[in-house]
């Protein structure tokens, strides 16, 4: 906790970067926010409608929430409960039991970054990683008692919800339904309840700073609290928190495969003054040794934006760059556009 007392630098702060770049900042409240989509119609008569506004989200955002998704609302709140359970238990207690050790799957941390003294963000973290299940639900927390149990179902429900998504996705797109599903959907899942204490001076720190996930697509939920911001046409706007949603991006690799289509969108957190916050991110992947490259279908002709890449090393450099801004993608990038 005290290291957090420094606050990040200066110039990594939000206002100090926003007036820099001359980004300004919309609040939840506002009218613009980003697109609201119902899945009911998903499974009948209604899906092509629904597959439209996936993907017309997809393009314009890389971010969209979802209501009516499937997942039973006593999973989502047992999931939130057991998370707000883990976090009461003292720092200094989660920190022994599972140390930030890159080694360890499964490991509690205070920040991401936090062995480099340069970036401190306002947040603590479990990484929980869940597919195969039989790899890491015994390195889960035992305490609280339900948490294996909890995290297991809200597991097996946010990866039928990814199916789900994949498939619209990939239709969305023209392709073959399981195309994104087989390469992003299917393989890797972590689970990754972060908590944002209130912070005395939030103007001095950042929650998360702006990133994009590396993966294929991450699927969140949040309390009511609300702090999540996208990044979008040269400003930042605030996710309103929805009852019974889920928030969903796309991230790196998706961007790569649909040969920048479809975007992985810049996202962060903001921290406040009065009220702690939790969010449950829960992050797919392709495999480590997958091979990343635009789907073949999708150039229509075009040159390649991206060259190929390989998971494992995309991971690797992108956790030794400074996690800001879309620095490891645009190293792979060929062309400006296709
Ligand atoms: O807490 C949030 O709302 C965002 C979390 C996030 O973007 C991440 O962990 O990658
Ligand atoms: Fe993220």
């Amino acid at each position: 906790m005290d290291s957090r007392m420094t606050g990040i630098p200066v110039d990594e702060r939000p206002t100090k970067a926003e007036s820099d770049e001359g980004k300004h900042y919309l609040s939840a409240g506002d009218e613009i926010g980003i697109p609201e989509i119902d899945l009911a119609g998903l499974d009948g008569e209604g899906r092509a409608e629904v597959v439209k506004s996936i993907g017309d989200a997809c393009q314009k955002w890389g971010f969209f929430q979802v209501i009516n998704h499937g997942v039973p609302t006593s999973v989502t709140q047992s999931m939130m409960q057991v998370c707000q359970e883990f976090f009461d238990i003292p720092t200094e207690e989660n920190v022994k039991l599972y140390p930030d050790d890159k080694l360890k799957p499964v490991r509690f941390g205070t920040s991401r970054t936090l062995s480099r003294d340069t970036l401190l963000e306002w947040r603590d973290y479990l990484r929980c990683p869940s597919r195969p299940l039989s790899d890491f639900i015994h390195l889960w927390p035992a305490k609280p008692s339900t948490f294996r149990e909890v995290t297991m179902e809200y597991s097996k429900e946010t990866g039928a919800l990814a199916k789900r998504l994949c498939c619209a996705i990939s239709e969305s797109l023209g392709v073959e339904s399981e195309c994104l599903y087989e390469v992003i959907g299917k393989h890797q899942q972590i689970i990754m309840p972060t908590y944002y204490p209130p912070c005395p001076n939030p103007e001095l720190t950042i929650g998360l700073c702006a990133h994009t996930d590396l993966g294929g697509i991450t699927i969140l939920l949040q309390d009511q609290v609300g702090g999540l911001e996208v990044f979008n046409e040269g400003r930042w706007v605030g996710v309103k928190p929805l009852p019974d949603a889920f928030v969903v991006n796309l991230a790196d690799q998706t961007q790569i495969l649909t040969n920048g289509r479809y975007k992985g969108a810049e996202h962060r957190a903001i921290v406040n003054a009065e009220r702690a916050r939790i969010s449950i991110p829960t992050f797919f992947h392709p495999l480590d040794d997958a091979k990343i490259a635009p789907i073949p279908e999708l150039l229509g002709g075009h040159l390649p934006m991206y060259r190929d890449s390989v998971f494992r090393e995309y991971v690797r450099d992108f956790f030794a760059n400074k996690p800001t801004g879309k620095c490891t993608l645009d190293s792979l990038k060929l062309i400006d556009a296709p």
